[in-house]
C-alpha cells in the first residue's frame, strides 16, 4: 500500500475518553470515531453525560483520561477552533442584536463558508423576514433556528449538536435533518445528542449510547 492508498483518518476519534465530576464517573472510558460523511447519534437519558461529552470534545471541559484526534492529529485548541462548530442547547446569541447582526458578528469571529451569506442562511432556516428582529424578541424555536443558521454558515467540518431538535416543530426537525444530510454530503460530520431515538438524522448514522453512572437517590 502506498501512502496515497491509505484511508483518510476519521474526522474525529476518541480513545479511552473518561470524565469524572467530584469523584463521580460521568462517562467512559469511551472509544468512538466519526468519518467524514457520517453522523454519530449520542443517545442517553437525562443526566447520562451527553452535554458533558460534547463540551469535552469542544474543549470546554478537560477529560480525566483519554485522547481526542481530529483528522488524525491531536485536538489542540487551534485545531478545534478551525474544525468544530458547536451548537449548545443554550442559544448563545446577543440578545440586543438583530438576527442578521448576530450572524454577522459570529461570522466575524468564526469565519464563514465562502458559498454562503447571512441573509441566505436566515432564509434556509425559515427566518426570512426576521433580519431586523432582535434576538431577545424571538421565540425559543426561532432562537434555535438562528443558532442553526450560524452552524450553516460555519466553515468547520465537524458539527457538535447538543439537542438540535429541542424546541423545534416538525418542520424544524426536518430542517435539522436536511442540514445534517447536506453537511455530510459535502464531506462534513456531525455528532448529534438526543434523549431518545424519536428524532435522528436519516443518514449514515453510528450510535453511541451513554448510561447514567452516578448513584441515584436522596441522602
Ligand atoms: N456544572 C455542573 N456541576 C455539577 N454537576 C453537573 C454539572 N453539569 C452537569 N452535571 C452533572 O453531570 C451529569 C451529566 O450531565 P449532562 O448535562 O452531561 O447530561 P445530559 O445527558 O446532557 O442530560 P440532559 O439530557 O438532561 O441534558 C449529571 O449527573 C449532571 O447532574
Amino acid at each position: 500500500m502506498t501512502p496515497t492508498d491509505r484511508p483518510a483518518p476519521p474526522l474525529l476519534e476518541a480513545r479511552g475518553l473518561r470524565f469524572t465530576r467530584n469523584d463521580e464517573p460521568v462517562f467512559g472510558p469511551l472509544d468512538f470515531s466519526v468519518n467524514a460523511g457520517e453522523a454519530l447519534l449520542v443517545q442517553g437519558g437525562n443526566g447520562a453525560g451527553k452535554t458533558t461529552l460534547l463540551r469535552v470534545l469542544a474543549g470546554l471541559l478537560r477529560a480525566d483520561e483519554g485522547e481526542i484526534d481530529i483528522d488524525g492529529e491531536r485536538a489542540q485548541a487551534s485545531r478545534r477552533a478551525r474544525a468544530i462548530a458547536y451548537l449548545s442547547h443554550l442559544p448563545g446569541l446577543k440578545a440586543d442584536l438583530s438576527a442578521l447582526e448576530n450572524l454577522e458578528f459570529l461570522c466575524g469571529l468564526q469565519g464563514r463558508r465562502r458559498t454562503q451569506v447571512p441573509e441566505n442562511a436566515l432564509a434556509v432556516v425559515g427566518l426570512a423576514g426576521y433580519e431586523d428582529a432582535l434576538a431577545r424578541q424571538l421565540s425559543a424555536g426561532q432562537k434555535k433556528r438562528l443558532s442553526l443558521a450560524r452552524m450553516w454558515l460555519s466553515p468547520a467540518p465537524l458539527w457538535l449538536m447538543d439537542e438540535p431538535y429541542a424546541n423545534l416543530d416538525l418542520q424544524g426537525i426536518e430542517l435539522v435533518n436536511r442540514m445534517v444530510q447536506a453537511h455530510l454530503r459535502e464531506g462534513g460530520a456531525a455528532l448529534v445528542t438526543t434523549h431518545g431515538a424519536y428524532a435522528a438524522p436519516p443518514v449514515r448514522t453510528r450510535l453511541l449510547t451513554l448510561e447514567r453512572q452516578r448513584t441515584e437517590g436522596f441522602r
